[in-house]
């Protein structure tokens, strides 16, 4: 298994090219069920998830093929698989989002209940119960979700709970459902509004997304389209974080300034000094930082996915500050980790209270989620001495070529095989 050895305490400088969204990637890639025409995909990120999302596209008889522009194109013309199997929801939850498309074009899924993960239960009842008000019968089976229908119907669907890939799964089995749906209290992440161009772009007719209600006028087929994926605003984030915790001054280029309101306006209450242009964001500090209160919350608020990284930056800030994670209930696997570096966290409930530390010291840590591991990135950089990072694998999922990206920055890090 690979681990990641950093050598703490250089400053970040440079530009530094911010990849593809993994989260707007994999439900995009999942829109290639809804068509039989080839549905061609730029800036598609090199990730594990994406591999194994194409693996699984593959496996149910999605043709893929990657050419010299790093243009992915999937065409789903015959889809003898209609099913999700176990070995492959496991590694990676986000495949859930085959269940709407492929149950909206041929009126039958599988997809094998993803399990509890170290960040919580994350139950998928809202995707069932969605599907159901469009007139899915659907079947726990052996672990499975087994959807059948005849041809799915428009409906009124309020989730109560903001969801994410429950709006993307509703959302395309909308889009070839007979008559209107309406989802209310729609998540109006950046990544749904995404994946709306990409299906508009396809030929279906989607109104509202961004907002916390989105209507959906099905139609009876969608053709294929050329679309671009987003640039990825939480990799964006970790980058910025490290230049705002190293002292430096780091250019994220290719991004979109837009998606990441709520983190630049915590990184300047920290002390930062951070400008924007129309596809770059420039962050300067001295690496004196005071410590900021976070509350996450579904977008525009503080995404959960940025917690644990202002965990990091809060553990070798000026004061005390709180972390009060509010969408998993298990999203803090990384202060243990942190401890062992020197922090200071004290946890009660939902919440964490970091008092800043004058430096943290190097010592071995174990990544625990994908985020976690982002955040003990951020800490072994600005840890003296030498950290050692286990279980990468993790990182691996969401951050592509993190270790090279951040030797061009100027840290001291390496990845042992
Ligand atoms: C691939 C992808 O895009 N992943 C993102 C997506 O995950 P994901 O879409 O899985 O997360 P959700 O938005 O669904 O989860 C939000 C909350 O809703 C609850 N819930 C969700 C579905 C459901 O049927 N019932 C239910 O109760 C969950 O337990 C959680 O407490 O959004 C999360 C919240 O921004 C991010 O952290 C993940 O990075
Ligand atoms: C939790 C995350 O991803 P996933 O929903 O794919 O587990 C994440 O991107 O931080």
């Amino acid at each position: 298994m690979d681990s990641l050895l950093i050598h703490g305490g250089n400053p970040l400088a440079g530009d530094v090219r911010i990849s593809g969204a993994k989260n707007a990637a994999l439900p995009i890639l999942t829109a290639s069920l809804l068509t039989a025409e080839p549905l061609k995909l730029g800036n598609v990120p090199h990730l594990k998830d994406i591999s194994t999302m194409l693996a699984l596209l593959g496996h149910m008889g999605v043709r893929v093929t990657l050419d010299d522009r790093n243009q992915v194109t999937l065409s789903g013309e015959s889809i003898p698989h209609k099913e999700a199997p176990y070995e492959m929801v496991k590694t990676m939850r986000a495949a859930i989002l085959v269940l709407g498309p492929t149950l909206a074009r041929f009126g039958e899924a599988r997809v094998s209940l993803p399990g509890g993960c170290a960040i919580g239960s994350r139950p998928v009842d809202l995707h069932i119960k969605g599907l159901q008000a469009m007139g899915a019968d659907i079947a726990i089976e052996h672990g499975y979700i087994h959807a059948r229908c005849k041809r799915l119907k428009g409906a009124r669907i309020m989730m109560d709970v903001v969801t994410v890939t429950g709006t993307e799964n509703l959302m395309m089995a909308a889009a070839l459902a007979e008559g209107t749906t309406v989802l209310e209290n729609a998540a109006r992440e950046p990544e749904v509004v995404d994946l709306a161009r990409c299906l508009i772009a396809m030929g279906a007719k989607i109104e509202g997304a961004g907002s916390d209600v989105i209507t959906v006028h099905g139609v009876d087929r969608l053709h294929g389209a050329d679309y671009s994926v987003m640039a990825d605003r939480i990799e964006t984030g970790t980058f910025l974080v490290a230049a705002a915790m190293t002292g430096g001054r780091v250019r994220t280029t290719h991004t979109q300034p837009d998606t990441l309101d709520a983190v630049i306006a915590k990184l300047r209450e920290a002390g930062a000094r951070v400008s924007v242009g129309d596809d770059w964001i420039e962050i300067e500090s001295d690496g004196k930082l005071q410590a900021v209160d976070v509350r996450t919350a579904p977008h525009p608020a503080f995404p959960t996915d940025m917690q644990a990284q202002f965990m990091a930056l809060n553990t070798v800030a000026e004061g005390a500050a709180s972390v009060t994670e509010t969408i998993f209930e298990n999203r803090f696997m990384h202060v243990q980790e942190l401890r062992r570096l020197g922090a200071n966290i004290e946890v009660s409930g939902h919440t964490a209270l970091v008092r800043g530390v004058p430096r943290l010291d190097g010592a071995t840590v174990m990544a625990t989620d994908l985020r976690a591991s982002a955040c003990l990135v951020l800490a072994g950089l600005v840890a003296a001495g030498e950290t050692t990072i286990e279980r990468i694998y993790h990182l691996d999922r969401g951050y592509e070529r993190i270790e090279e990206k951040l030797t061009q920055l100027g840290a001291r890090i390496k990845r042992v095989h």
